[in-house]
């Protein structure tokens, strides 16, 4: 089980510790600023890391298919950084050509620029020159951006996303904001990125992933130490597969019984929206929960007991419409029987009675859909304060304006936005989308590797089943909430990325999707 207080647990190894961590470019200064003052010269780590980057651009890009490479080169250090790479890749044998739209330039990149020309490299401002190349290396720009690209570098930026060849951006696309992603009126569309060092932000944030494309870290070695003594109560961290399968599969004491794995109740579904109810139905089968009970509309009873044999099915009285009027559960029971509860996919906002019902339970409770749409009429803030048990709510970015219309915009810093919003309700929030972002009161988890075949009507109905399934295991556990709704996360988008894999990304409809979760566990 990973250790929530700190992303840098000594019981794992360097890779381990590093991939989890995430950086501003304030902290990423701070951190840099310890390396240097500890004695490391500038040059040498300029050295090394440049080192680094030009043996992963041959590796990617072999001279023999790749001949000619084009450099761009911004005035600071990330510049400097690509003026090395240029250096060593002309030693190796490319042709190499420079673009530099600056006259003024720090002191080691003016340094470096000067040995370039020295070579006999040709170094020119504009652009066109370099139109012939077979790959750019983007060197405008790295954290130290703090302003909007002026021209001409603007134009060079504009002109290089119209070219077709594959570009390499070193430490961010330039023309991103570190901290929150965002494009200062235009960026690089890079093929790929090479973050160095450590995880910046922006490179999480759904805002850039256009302009990321590939994101790779370098590890240039930086000293767990330094990092620590900058992020001493680190908020932000990646899932990797190491931390997300730390409780997964959840384990089974050869004596267990049913009612020991868990008992999730679902409350779902309308005679409108069937399948949500089924979708949500099958995420929790292959969350492997001891029991499953899905209240749903008596007339749709038949349907989801032909799918899901194995649930018990509470069928419940309905509106006119068609949506749950009351609870009617089974004789001798009632919301304590269940170790958890997950209510939304498909309810419809006519089911506002259930919701206020299962909000004063004193169970472990999961929001989505309609049950968020319907907190949001309630109050979501006051709604909230008002539970005695922890809550999880699962918002894409249009839920989550309506959930908490005062706080962060998602779509300005997702991150600050799930951050906030956590810290305001007291909920366990997890905001969906290509990077979900998922924050209690304390910490933010951000899953870093998903896939566009996703984004698909019902998806995210088999992920709150899955992370029903989980929830109520994992209270019966002792596991703690974060964790496990962060590994919910993660095992969602790994059976996206299966599926893609094997079927395309045109081929992973939510049905499917429920068929590679298990997958996933077997092949992790
Ligand atoms: N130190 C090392 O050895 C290591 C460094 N590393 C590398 O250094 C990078 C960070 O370097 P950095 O701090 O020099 O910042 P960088 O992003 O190159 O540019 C800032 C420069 O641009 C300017 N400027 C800003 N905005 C502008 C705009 N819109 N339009 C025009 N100009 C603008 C700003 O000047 P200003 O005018 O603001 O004074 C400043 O001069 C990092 O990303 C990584 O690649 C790592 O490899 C680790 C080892
Ligand atoms: N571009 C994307 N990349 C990766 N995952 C995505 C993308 N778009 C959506 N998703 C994921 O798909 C799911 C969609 O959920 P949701 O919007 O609730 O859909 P629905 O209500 O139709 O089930 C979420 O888990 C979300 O994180
Ligand atoms: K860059």
């Amino acid at each position: 089980m990973f250790n929530l207080e700190s992303p840098l647990p000594n019981t794992t190894t360097r890779h381990e510790q590093i991939s989890r961590v995430v950086v501003t470019a304030q902290q990423m200064r701070d951190i840099e600023a310890r390396i240097f003052a500890g004695g490391m010269p500038v040059a040498a780590l300029m050295e090394k890391v440049a080192g680094l980057i030009a043996r992963r651009i041959i590796e990617l890009y072999p001279r023999s298919h790749f001949p000619c490479i084009g450099i761009l080169v911004g005035p600071g250090h990330n510049g400097g950084d690509a003026l090395v790479v240029a250096r060593e890749l002309h030693f190796q044998g490319y042709d190499i050509v420079v673009c530099c739209p600056f006259s003024k330039l720090k002191d080691l990149t003016a340094q470096n620029a000067q040995y370039v020309k020295s070579l006999g490299i040709p170094v020119y401002e504009a652009l066109e020159p370099l139109a012939k190349c077979a790959v750019f290396v983007d060197g405008l720009f790295g954290f130290g951006l703090e302003r909007s690209l002026a021209s001409p570098v603007d134009r060079i930026v504009d002109q290089l996303n119209e070219w077709s060849q594959p570009v390499v951006s070193i430490d961010l696309p330039s023309g991103i904001h570190t901290d929150t992603g965002e494009v200062l009126e235009t960026a690089v569309q890079a093929t790929q990125t090479f973050c160095l060092g450590l995880w910046k932000i922006g490179l999480l944030q759904d805002q850039a992933l256009d302009y990321v494309g590939q994101a790779e870290l370098i590890d240039f070695d930086i000293p767990i130490a330094d990092i620590q003594a900058v992020l001493e109560s680190p908020k932000i961290q990646r899932i990797t597969p190491q931390s997300a399968i730390a409780t997964l599969p959840l384990k089974r004491s050869p004596v267990t019984h049913k009612y020991k794995q868990g008992h999730l109740l679902l409350i779902c579904g309308s005679r409108r929206y069937t399948g949500g109810a089924i979708l949500t139905g099958l995420g929790a089968r292959a969350s492997g929960v001891g029991m499953l009970s899905i209240a749903v509309p008596e007339s749709i009873k038949p349907l989801l007991s032909a799918q899901l044999p194995e649930a018990l099915i509470v069928g419940c009285p309905e509106t006119a419409s068609g949506a749950i009027a009351q609870l009617q559960l089974p004789e001798k029971t009632d919301l304590r029987s269940f170790d958890a509860i997950a209510c939304g996919p498909g309810l419809t906002v006519d089911a506002k009675p259930i919701l206020q019902e299962v909000m004063n339970s004193d169970r472990p409770l999961i929001l989505d859909a309609d049950g968020l749409n319907i907190l949001a009429q309630m109050g979501t803030i006051p709604t909230l304060q008002r539970r005695q048990a922890p809550t999880v709510l699962t918002p894409h970015a249009g839920e989550f304006k309506r959930l908490f219309p005062d706080t962060v915009d998602p779509t300005s810093d997702r991150i600050a936005a799930v951050r906030a919003a956590a810290a305001q309700s007291g909920a366990v929030v997890l905001l969906k989308g290509a990077r979900t972002a998922i924050a209690d009161i304390d910490y933010v988890w951000i899953n870093p590797e998903s896939t566009p075949a996703l984004a698909r009507g019902g998806s995210g109905d088999v992920l709150t089943g899955l992370l029903g399934g989980l929830i109520a295991q994992a209270t019966t556990k002792h596991i703690p909430l974060l964790e496990i709704v962060a590994s919910a996360a993660w095992w969602h988008s790994q059976a996206g990325i299966l599926a893609a894999r094997d079927r395309t990304e045109m081929g992973v409809d939510a049905f499917t999707l429920t068929q590679y979760l298990i997958s996933v566990m077997r092949s992790n």
